[in-house]
């Protein structure tokens, strides 16, 4: 117990300062005035001194402090009973002590009612302990008045207890109260415990059932296996016309169990045990009564039944799911999710929405199933009507076609050339419009090109749900053969499961080895049908125009095996291409009709925005009224600039499509603000329990090709039953953000060998949560998935990237070596810092220390981004001119990996 001040005890003890002052000085002891510091031990002496009855262990020279006179405060008196001197010098078990009691566990729920009446029982117990060791005489009876620690029973006065002598209780605190009693946190009956309960091995009883007001004779509580030794009774206070209860315990002796139940009720100090079961039943209460409040995102109870701890086994919840949503649906304490979120690495607070998943994940670890009810928005609705639609006249549509491949390969100029050469028949009548997508007609056969820019924009657009593309040109230049790029864009075109069609172009070219190219493509399972493989492959110069009516006959024979059919007279649905503000039109959108017939005038919803079409061009600017399936036409009339990839709907109530966008709008914001649950290798395993997970998608990028196929062999071989390992793409090199789109759109991990992220990829994979892991180690990579795979990932040490810089100058000094002078292009460089050489985006040397760290001359700590310093690294010297240094430092983070 710490020191306190004069006053303070006086104030806790409701006496006069000035009355433990004296006292003290009386004692001859130091004390001074109000302000004078006391230590504990002397504390406890003055609470002795100054509370009622007999002090049994300080010693008193002056003469006893008259209370009635020191009092400062008597709001409401009290009666408390008197224990006996016997018990007093018994054993533990006969020791008085007065407190107030919390509440019985199995009056609980009277002890609200009795409080709300302003009544509380005084009970007293004695123990057949203390009765067998001492012959305890008839207890003296006196009023006095309670102790300031009896504060909560002053609130709600104790009723005067009738005795056969008519006198009023009273107990005096027997033995030493070295503190203030703690209030109860439940008031209810005020029970006074004569002396301490024996231990209790058999398990704790049941609750009975509550007592009647009407003074009926109850059980006791702890003699339910002897009904009948003991009696309760329960006397009406005709005084003040308030309930009065006596308890007794089982084991009393006959005799006194009598005199006792005349003035008393057992009485016990809680046992642990008591506490705990308590604890537990209200915490189980608290989420009971959340659930119980009128809520639209909890079901009935009949739908949870209870499981350990008293949580519910099964829960359900609405969509949006907030913490607080999922802390009732679970009973359990919001802190407890909101730590079990920051596992995962989720921030959230209690009213944060959360995405379903991860509400899913949490409720496994409570061993509860989780039921959403996903609560469908009126896009979806709209959704499925038009997929349920029924339609008849079905015809072929044009397939859509967009071209990918490697720089320069000349996919803008076989695209031109395409088009052009569709001008010069004079079928279009017009230029190329650059909204996004074009048509080309020849021998009444159309196709429909998309205008992506590379495959990241192609992998977007997928990310959003929006598969628009039927076939993919993969551009290759016969010049060059397959390229980084060009594999990038396979894998791309795999992972959406769209055929492939290959243009090798620039055929015009003299000394191309063809040869070369086939097994380049065979290599990554595009075996041209020359081969005798699957894929056509079709030689194309985008400058000579040859090849280009072959390429579109090899996209109409594709497309006629794929069977496109479409109904051209149902209301529209396709997809947003792209959308702007046009400062003269407000609003312009490209939309690609998927299916059906958009006229002039529809009311279109397109993501969150909504519209009457007012103006309708087609890719050649011509003015149109009516489009139809696979067309890509520009419309105007929206009401904002819906997003690449958005659903678009032709509807008759423009009321719908005001509401669905609207929601639309909301439901974005809500989405924004979920956390989100991109599979990382942290929360790999608790994905894959919760099924989440069965095909573990990885994107390898290594320093060498070797590496590559090492790495490949190495993972593949980790797959098992439960999950599958697919490699989406394994390419030397280092990790760009087309990787991280990938790695976004397929839910996939990165995993770097000796290589880095360049500076977007980075902050794209930390805006979208795309695991990226970094090693140099080959077997670290394995051993980490395979603990990963079955959830043993062990807190680790992690580095924490600091900035890097780029070396401009680098001068040879004798004896000391190579000293570059560097610019910190971002964050900082630390002279603890640890670094790591980068040429081309890959690792030359790793774990490198920093000898000696300048700025100007001046040695230093750390140098910030937008500064040039000098820096010696220690042992190393084989540094260059635009060779990059990365300072990274390492942390000790839960449950990450990197080495
Ligand atoms: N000789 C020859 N040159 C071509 C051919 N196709 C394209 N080129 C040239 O190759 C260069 C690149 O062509 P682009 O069409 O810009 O290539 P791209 O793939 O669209 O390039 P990015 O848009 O930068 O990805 C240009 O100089 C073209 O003139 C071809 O078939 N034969």
């Amino acid at each position: 117990m710490a020191a306190t001040r004069v006053y303070i005890l006086a104030r806790d003890l409701g006496v006069k300062s000035s009355a433990i002052v004296k006292k003290c000085q009386d004692e001859g002891l130091d004390v001074k005035n109000h302000m004078t510091a006391i230590s504990a031990g002397l504390a406890a002496t003055i609470r002795e001194w100054f509370s009622e009855g007999e002090n049994v262990t300080t010693v008193e020279t002056a003469e006893r402090v008259d209370l009635s006179e020191v009092r400062v405060k008597r709001p409401q008196r009290t009666k408390v009973i008197e224990a006996s001197e016997a018990s007093e010098e018994g054993s533990d078990g006969g020791t008085v002590e007065a407190a107030v009691a919390e509440a019985e566990p199995s009056a609980e729920t009277e002890t609200v009612e009795e409080q709300a009446e302003g009544t509380i029982a005084a009970e007293v117990v004695e123990t057949e302990e203390a009765e067998q060791e001492v012959q305890t005489p008839p207890a003296e009876i006196e009023a006095v008045e309670s102790e300031p620690a009896v504060a909560e029973a002053e609130a709600a006065p104790l009723p005067d207890v009738e005795e056969e002598k008519k006198e009023e209780i009273v107990v005096l605190p027997a033995g030493p109260m070295l503190g203030k009693p703690k209030p109860a946190r439940l008031s209810g009956p005020q029970v006074v415990r004569v002396e301490a309960p024996e231990p209790l091995d058999r398990s704790r009883p049941r609750p009975r059932p509550r007592p009647r007001r009407d003074g009926t004779v109850t059980e006791p509580l702890m003699n339910r296996d002897k009904p009948g030794t003991a009696a309760s009774t329960a006397d009406a206070d005709k005084k003040r016309g308030k309930r009065h209860k006596e308890r007794t315990h089982g084991r009393r002796k006959e005799g006194v169990e009598e005199d006792a139940a005349k003035k008393s009720k057992p009485r016990g100090r809680y046992r642990q045990r008591d506490l705990d079961e308590r604890q537990a039943r209200l915490s189980a209460a608290g989420g009971e009564g959340l659930r119980l409040r009128p809520s639209r995102k909890i079901t009935s109870k009949s739908q949870r039944e209870a499981g350990a701890g008293g949580r519910p086994r099964k829960a359900t919840v609405s969509e949006p799911i907030t913490v607080k949503d999922l802390s009732s649906a679970l009973a359990v304490k919001a802190a407890d999710i909101i730590a079990r979120l920051m596992q995962q690495g989720i921030m959230a607070t209690a009213n944060q929405v959360i995405a379903s998943d991860v509400a899913e994940l949490v409720a496994v670890e409570f061993e509860t199933e989780l039921e959403i009810e996903r609560r469908s928005s009126v896009e979806e609705e709209i959704r499925k009507e038009f997929e349920s639609r029924e339609r008849g006249n079905l015809t072929r549509r044009p397939v859509v076609v967009a071209m990918l491949g490697h720089v320069d390969h000349g996919k803008t100029s076989l695209l031109d050339k395409v088009r052009s050469t569709q001008v010069a028949a004079g079928e279009a009548g017009g230029i190329t419009q650059h909204i996004g997508a074009s048509q080309v007609t020849w021998n009444n056969k159309t196709v429909t090109f998309l205008d992506t820019p590379g495959h990241e924009a192609f992998t977007a657009m997928r990310a959003r749900g929006a598969n628009m593309t039927d076939i993919v040109v993969l551009v290759v230049a016969a010049d060059d053969g397959v390229m980084p790029q060009t594999i990038e864009a396979i894998a791309h075109s795999k992972a959406a499961g769209v055929a492939i069609v290959v243009a090798l172009n620039k055929i015009d070219l003299p000394g191309c080895d063809i040869n070369r190219i086939y097994a380049q493509l065979a290599e990554h399972e595009l075996t041209p049908a020359e081969w005798g493989g699957q894929t056509e492959v079709v030689k194309t110069s985008a400058s000579t125009g040859q090849g280009i009516e072959d390429l579109l006959e090899a996209l109409d024979y594709t497309a006629e095996l794929m069977d496109l059919k479409a109904d051209d007279g149902v209301p529209a649905t396709g997809w947003v291409v792209e959308a702007k503000m046009s400062p003269q039109q407000g609003p312009v959108a490209t939309v690609l009709i998927k299916e059906g017939q958009l006229t002039k005038g529809d009311v279109v919803l397109a993501g969150d925005t909504y519209g009457r079409v007012k103006m309708m061009k087609n890719s050649y600017g011509k003015k149109i009224k009516i489009a139809t399936s696979s067309m890509p036409v520009e419309i105007s009339g929206l009401n904002g600039v819906p997003q690449a990839g958005d659903r678009f709907y032709c509807l008759d109530d423009v009321n719908r499509a005001k509401d669905a966008a609207e929601e639309g709008r909301l439901r974005a914001r809500e989405k924004s603000l979920a956390a989100r649950t991109q599979v990382t290798m942290d929360n790999l395993f608790s994905q894959i329990e919760a099924g989440n997970v069965k095909d573990l998608n990885l994107i390898v990028r290594a320093d060498v090709q070797g590496s590559v196929d090492v790495l490949k062999k190495y993972l593949s071989e980790l797959s098992v039953d439960e999950i599958r390992i697919n490699i989406l793409q394994a390419m030397p090199g280092g990790i760009t953000e087309g990787d991280v789109l990938l790695a976004e759109a397929s839910n996939a991990i990165i995993i770097g060998f000796n290589v880095v992220a360049d500076e977007r990829a980075a902050k794209t994979a930390e805006a979208e949560g795309v695991d990226i892991r970094l090693y140099s180690v080959i077997y670290r990579i394995t051993e980490d998935l395979k603990k990963s795979m079955v959830g043993m990932l062990e807190p680790e040490e992690q580095e924490k990237v600091l900035g890097r810089a780029v070396v401009r100058a680098t001068f040879k000094v004798s004896r000391i070596g190579t000293v570059i002078g560097c610019f910190v292009s971002n964050g900082v460089v630390l002279k603890s810092a640890k670094a790591r050489l980068i040429r081309n985006n890959i690792v030359v040397r790793d774990n490198l220390s920093l000898e000696s760290l300048k700025h100007f001359k001046d040695d230093a700590r750390e140098v910030k981004a937008g500064f040039e310093c000098g820096i010696k690294l220690a042992g190393f010297d084989d540094l260059k001119v635009d060779d990059t240094l990365e300072f990274y430092e390492i942390v000790k983070v839960a449950r990450t990996l990197d080495s």
